[in-house]
């Protein structure tokens, strides 16, 4: 019998926190039709010609912050262990891959590895709890153009999205009990943000999405691939989890690019507000990460930290994200050997 293989997909990060290498990350990032979803010559001339090369120096910037010198990006380091422990728990049944949308690992040298090996079934999981067209939906599209090169298919199969997924919702809850939630003014469940128009493309419908302020509160037959309905979704229960009532947390959505209506509220204006409204301190979730990086360690304790405290806040504290916790490798273990 040949060898199944699970191939772990996050999102990618630079090689160094060089110039250089952040403008090679972001522009192959951001020239991915997923993610600047309009027209080819405008989506060249905005990041070739105005998005990269003011980002990259104020990106490498924040990069260098986060850097370990031993351990290089906080994603990579998360993803590698992830991929270790899941190796140790799956045993010699199953290769694991760990592969980058973007840059290194790349997925066409995770796939060249697991052909080399013979592999006939490949479980393929997008490392996004939710689903969304520019980062679930961008792994599908690179995986089948890759493997559409291949004289001969193995079993392929993707993980669309665990935005309800138990484990994982108890990781989220246990990483939490470290920081006592209870004793905070407030509680934030802050996802990575996505323009509004990625959300409405979302809704087969055509009915549902942004009609009502409330369309993201169920998940119904028209928002199920919604983000935001599912972050939602993620947010409720990790709340009830832990006994937060609906008045104690708010869900909002940072980390905006350009000048686009992204979907809302945005993280940054909920700070500044709690501030104002005499809240000292912010216990923060960032459940659409599943390993600590950029968007987590630096925006979230750094940025809206000193946002936080120079409007009269005292304290933000981020809860780790689902890293390398057993829970979460139990989760994905069981993951695999129930799909
Ligand atoms: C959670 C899933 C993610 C979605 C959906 C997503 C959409 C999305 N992102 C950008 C722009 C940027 N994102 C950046 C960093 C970044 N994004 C995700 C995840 C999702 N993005 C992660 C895990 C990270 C961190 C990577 C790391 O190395 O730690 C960045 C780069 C950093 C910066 O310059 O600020 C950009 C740019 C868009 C435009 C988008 C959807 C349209
Ligand atoms: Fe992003
Ligand atoms: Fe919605």
């Amino acid at each position: 019998m040949g060898k199944k293989a699970v191939l772990l997909v996050n999102l990618g990060t630079p090689d160094s926190p060089s110039t250089a290498d952040v403008r090679t990350y972001l522009n192959e990032f951001l020239m991915d039709p997923r993610v600047i979803d309009i027209n080819p010559i405008s989506r060249t001339l905005l990041v070739r010609g105005v998005i990269t090369p003011f980002r990259a120096p104020k990106s490498a910037k924040l990069y260098r912050a986060i850097w370990d010198d031993k351990t290089g990006s906080p994603l990579m380091h998360y993803s590698l262990l992830q991929q270790k422990a899941l190796q140790q728990r799956l045993g010699d049944e199953y290769i694991v891959e760990l592969a980058m949308r973007y840059q290194n690992p790349s997925i066409a040298s995770a796939l060249d590895r697991l052909k080399a090996a013979l592999v006939d079934d490949i479980q393929v999981i997008p490392l996004f709890p939710q689903y969304a067209s520019a980062s679930t939906g961008s792994v599908y599209d690179k995986v089948m153009e890759l493997l559409s090169q291949w004289p001969t298919k193995p079993n392929v199969s993707f993980i669309n999205s665990f935005h309800d997924n138990e484990g994982m919702i108890a990781t989220f809850a246990d990483n939490a009990l470290k920081h006592n939630p209870q004793t905070y003014d407030h509680v934030l469940f802050s996802f990575h943000g996505l323009p509004q128009r990625q959300l409405v493309k979302a809704d087969h419908t055509h009915l549902h999405c942004l009609k009502a302020s409330d369309c993201c509160q169920t998940i119904t037959e028209a928002n199920k691939f919604c983000y935001s309905a599912q972050s939602h979704q993620t947010a409720k229960l990790i709340a009830e989890k832990l006994n937060i009532p609906k008045e104690k947390y708010t869900i909002c959505f940072q980390s905006r690019l350009g000048s686009d209506p992204w979907v809302q509220p945005y993280t940054s204006e909920i700070v500044a507000r709690l501030a104002k409204e005499g809240k000292k301190s912010l216990l923060v979730f960032c459940p659409a990460f599943v390993a600590d990086c950029l968007e987590t360690v630096y925006e979230v304790t750094t940025e809206y930290g000193d946002e936080f405290k120079a409007l009269g806040g005292e304290k933000v504290q981020l809860v780790e994200s689902l890293n390398d916790s057993p829970i979460w490798i139990d989760a994905l273990e069981k993951m695999v050997r129930e799909n």
